[in-house]
């Protein structure tokens, strides 16, 4: 007999074991001996409890054989959210980290970047990032891509075959003096854009959108900043960028818009801040300015590895959660050596103790709060988190499943640890060894397929 209260959607996974993950509430809540069930659209259709199995199995309509059982030292956590990334950046991620912000710009970046007019040389870089930050459980990535329109939409297309959720920006910039050629006149960077949006949308990708992208203020003139504004809002879209993030760029934003009260002030006069809108680092963004970021709804991505890289600052996280300032982590590749998430908690973790180290009254964060800050703050600062995150009914089931005692993996269990014992050793010791299998919306994406 058909059950009345059945719901409308049909089961195709149910998965039992640990799931830990973030809630407003609590930076880690973990479920044991667990019950998910995901359905055909690949959205979480319940979570109870092993021992409401007879319920949930005649609610849903699956049987019990149907179950994947997760083993010993197993357990389901959130995709992880790159805040920011850049994908052409990728193929000297490791090298060059001898020179401050603006001259690594001028020496390494803006010349590698150039050769993406190459679609050749796109594809294959890309290719490898996506599938370097997938399986390292990367779910979903905020990616830079390069001035160059054709392999931006190519960026798109591949994080779309290879399941990953993925904004995706075509670079802005109309002031460069520094390499010959990778640069636009602001017509161009005006009209690539609204093609690159129009593409990039026609192809109807379910989790791959366009996000607009001016470099940084020192990268533009007014007049771009102004229009990029306009394109953002008349289309809804997502904005990127960087702020804050060196001493000398600060002083460099103060010189090229001396009408502004601020570098934030900067993008606000343009209407580039808004609550889908993402900036990096932000390492010496005053209170005022931090204000200015929770009114308008903004996030920043903290992104650690490249702060430390470039000695460009610290970030005060606890600062910014103070303030309410959304906030999730970025690898910033390649200012950041890692393309792993991994990488960035512990080096935000280590940022944190550096700060503790300087002001022993300092509030260091814990692992359990950086975690959040990997998966649920990355949604939120990302304005994703309706659709990604943590595990809540209605979302999109983006997942990796940890073995911590992975065979041949980094970490050797001696006792037999609780989970959230298991958890911190992942996130300090772990690698893409330790997540076996990862999941964008339903979908199993890692191992691959090809
Ligand atoms: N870290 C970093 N900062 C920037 N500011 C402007 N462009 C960049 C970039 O590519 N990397
Ligand atoms: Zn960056």
């Amino acid at each position: 007999m058909a059950n009345s209260n059945r719901p409308t959607t049909d089961i195709r996974h149910v998965y039992r074991g640990t799931f830990v993950h973030s809630t407003q509430q609590a930076p880690l809540q973990i479920l044991e001996d667990a019950l998910l069930g995901v359905d055909t659209e690949g959205k979480i259709a319940f979570i109870g409890k092993g021992a409401e199995l007879d319920r949930l199995s005649k609610t849903f309509g699956f049987s019990p054989p149907d179950i994947t059982q997760l083993e010993q030292h197993e357990f389901f956590m959130p995709g992880m959210v790159d805040t920011h990334i850049h994908a052409s950046q990728y193929s000297y991620a490791g090298t060059a980290l001898d020179m401050p912000l603006l001259q690594w710009l001028n020496t390494y970046t803006f010349p590698v970047e150039s050769r993406f007019k190459d679609l050749g040389f796109a594809h294959r870089v890309y290719t490898q990032v996506v599938k370097r930050t997938l399986r390292n459980g990367t779910t979903t990535a905020c990616y830079f891509a390069t001035i160059h329109t054709d392999a931006s939409l190519l960026l798109g297309q591949i994080a779309n075959d290879f399941g990953q959720r993925a904004l995706v920006g075509k670079v802005c910039m109309d002031r460069n003096n520094s390499v010959k050629h990778y640069k636009e006149t602001n017509q161009e960077s005006q009209e690539e854009t609204c093609r690159f949006i129009a593409e990039l949308l026609g192809k109807k990708y379910p989790l791959v959108k366009p996000v607009v992208t001016p470099r940084f203020a020192p990268s533009c003139t007014g007049v771009l900043l102004g229009q990029l504004g306009e394109i953002a809002k008349n289309n809804n879209l997502h904005i990127q960028s960087h702020i804050s993030e060196n001493a000398e760029e600060v002083k460099l934003v103060n010189e090229l818009f001396p009408e502004s009260e601020s570098y934030t002030d900067v993008y606000h006069k343009y209407n580039l801040l808004t609550d889908k809108t993402v900036m990096a680092h932000g390492c010496y963004l005053s209170d005022e300015e931090l204000a200015l970021f929770r009114e308008t709804g903004a996030s920043l991505s903290h992104c650690p590895n490249s702060n430390i890289s470039l000695c460009s600052g610290v970030l005060d996280v606890r600062n910014v959660l103070k303030h309410k300032v959304k906030l999730g982590l970025g690898t910033d590749v390649a200012g950041g050596y890692s393309a792993s998430m991994l990488d960035a908690v512990r080096r935000a973790l280590d940022s944190s103790k550096v700060l503790t180290i300087q002001d022993p009254e300092h509030e260091t964060l814990s692992f359990e709060e950086v975690f959040r800050l990997a998966t649920l703050g990355g949604s939120q600062a990302l304005s994703l988190d309706d659709q990604t995150g943590n595990f809540e009914v209605g979302k999109d089931f983006d997942a990796l499943r940890v073995n911590v005692a992975a065979p041949g993996g980094p970490i050797d269990l001696i006792q037999c640890d609780g989970p959230k014992i298991l958890l911190e050793k992942f996130l300090n010791l772990g690698d893409d060894r330790n997540i076996v299998e990862v999941f964008v919306a339903g979908r199993k994406v890692v191992p691959f397929t090809e």
